[in-house]
C-alpha cells in the first residue's frame, strides 16, 4: 500500500496561487514516480481568507492544518489589504499566528548559488566563482516579532510605537541546537549574529550560544554583529557556512542572501516545529508587482516543497530528485524573468513553462 501523507496547501495572495500551481504539479509527478499518496486539501489564507471567509486565518483554515502532516505556503499580503488594523492585515493576521499556533520556531533558508546562475547574482563573478552553499537558520517564534508589550499609545503627535525584543534561555537554546546540527551535516561552521554591543537580547544569545557550542568541539563557532554581517555577506559570502539569528534579523539577512544567488524567487524555506510538522514556504512575498502576469519564478515555492518531502515526510531522494531537476532546467538555459541574463543559450519562459521543465527533467 502507498504511503498517504496529508498536506494542507494554503495558496494565499499574488503571486502565490500562480507558483503553488506549479510546485502542486510537480507534486504529482512525485507522486507518479514514487509510491506515495499526497492527500491534499486548499484552504484560504491572508487576504483570500479576509476575502472569502472574513478573516486572514479563518479557523477553518487551522483545522485543516491541524489535521495535516504539512502546510505548503505560498505566500500573503498585498496593497488591498494594507489598510486594515494591523492585527487583521495577512501578516499579522495570518502568517505569524501559523507560526506560532504550529510552534514553528526553526526557520531554514538555504541560498545556494546554482552553477549556471552565476550571472544572475547581484556580486561581481570573481566574488562568487565556484558558487556557494549558505544556510540562514532563523529563530522564527520570538524575539521583536511576537514580545509583549508593543503597540501604539497616546493621541496625536504624542503617540509613541514601541515593540519589545525579548528572548529567553530556552528559546536561545533549542534553535542554537538546530543550527549546530545542521552545520555538522555540511561545512561544520556555525556564525551567529547579534547586536550585542547594544542589545541586551543579544549579549544574553551571545553567552546562550557559546555555552551550547561547546556540546560541538567538531562546530567552529564565530559571532558577527549583524551590520558587519550585512556587509560581509556582500563582500565575500564564501567565509559563512550556517548563519544563526533570531528573528528579524534573520528576515533581513535572509532576503539579502536570496539575492546573492540571483533572485528572491529562488529562496525556499522550511519553518519546523518540534518533530516532523513544518510550514514549508518561499521566503519572498506575494510580488504585488508582477502578480496576475504568469511570470514569476517558481522554483522557491517548488525547492519549499521538495524541504517539505525531506523533513516531513523523510522523502530524502524525492527531495534530492527536486534539487537535481532545477539544476538541470537551469543548467539547459530555462529562465524566468527575474534571473534572465539576455544571454546566448538561455530561454526565457514564464511560470508555467518553468514548472514543465522541472518536471520534464524529474
Ligand atoms: N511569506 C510571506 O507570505 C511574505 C514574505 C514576504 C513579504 N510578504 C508580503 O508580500 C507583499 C509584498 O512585499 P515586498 O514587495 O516587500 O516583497 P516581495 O518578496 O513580495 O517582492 C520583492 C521583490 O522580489 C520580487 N519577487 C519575489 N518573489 C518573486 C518570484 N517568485 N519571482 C520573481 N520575482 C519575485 C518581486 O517581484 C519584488 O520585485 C507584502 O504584503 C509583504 O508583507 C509576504
Ligand atoms: C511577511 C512577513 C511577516 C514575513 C516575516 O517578516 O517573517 C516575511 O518577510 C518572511 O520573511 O517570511
Ligand atoms: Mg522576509
Amino acid at each position: 500500500m502507498a504511503q498517504v501523507f496529508k498536506v494542507a496547501v494554503l495558496p494565499g495572495d499574488g503571486i502565490g496561487p500562480e507558483v503553488m500551481a506549479e510546485a502542486l504539479r510537480v507534486l504529482d509527478a512525485v507522486e507518479a514516480k514514487y509510491d506515495v499518496t499526497f492527500e491534499r486539501t486548499h484552504a484560504n489564507v491572508g487576504g483570500a481568507g479576509i476575502d472569502n471567509e472574513g478573516k486572514a486565518l479563518p479557523d477553518t483554515t487551522v483545522t485543516i492544518c491541524k489535521a495535516a502532516d504539512a502546510i505548503l505556503f505560498g505566500s500573503v499580503g498585498g496593497p488591498k489589504w494594507e489598510s486594515l488594523p494591523p492585527d487583521e492585515q495577512p501578516e499579522r493576521g495570518a502568517l505569524l499566528p501559523l507560526r506560532k499556533i504550529f510552534g514553528l520556531y526553526a526557520n531554514l533558508r538555504p541560498a545556494i548559488i546554482f552553477p549556471s546562475l552565476t550571472g544572475a547574482s547581484s556580486l561581481k563573478e570573481e566574488v562568487i566563482a565556484g558558487g556557494f552553499n549558505v544556510l540562514v537558520i532563523r529563530e522564527l517564534t520570538g524575539g521583536i516579532y511576537f514580545a509583549q508589550p508593543k503597540g501604539i499609545e497616546g493621541e496625536g503627535r504624542d503617540r509613541v510605537g514601541f515593540d519589545t525584543m525579548r528572548y529567553s534561555v530556552p528559546e536561545i537554546e533549542r534553535i542554537t541546537h538546530v543550527a549546530f546540527q545542521a552545520a555538522r551535516k555540511r561545512g561544520k561552521k556555525v556564525c551567529s549574529i547579534d547586536k550585542a554591543n547594544v542589545l541586551s537580547s543579544s549579549v544574553l544569545w551571545r553567552e546562550v550560544v557559546t555555552g551550547i557550542a561547546k556540546e560541538y568541539p567538531d562546530v567552529e563557532l564565530s559571532h558577527m554583529y549583524v551590520d558587519n554581517a550585512a556587509m560581509q555577506l556582500v563582500r565575500w559570502p564564501k567565509q559563512f557556512d550556517v548563519i544563526l539569528c533570531e528573528n528579524m534579523f534573520g528576515d533581513i539577512l535572509s532576503d539579502e542572501a536570496a539575492m546573492l544567488t540571483g533572485s528572491l524567487g529562488m529562496l525556499p524555506s522550511a519553518s519546523l516545529a518540534e518533530g516532523t510538522f513544518g510550514m514549508y514556504e518561499p521566503s519572498g512575498g506575494s510580488a504585488p508587482d508582477i502578480a496576475g502576469q504568469g511570470i514569476a519564478n517558481p522554483i522557491a515555492q517548488i525547492l519549499s516543497m521538495g524541504m517539505m518531502l525531506k523533513f516531513s515526510f523523510g522523502m530524502v531522494d524525492a527531495a534530492d530528485a527536486i534539487d537535481n531537476a532545477v539544476a538541470t532546467v537551469l543548467d539547459q538555459g530555462f529562465r524566468t524573468r527575474d534571473i534572465y541574463q539576455q544571454k546566448e543559450g538561455e530561454k526565457l519562459v514564464n511560470t508555467k513553462e518553468m514548472g514543465d521543465a522541472i518536471i520534464a527533467a524529474l
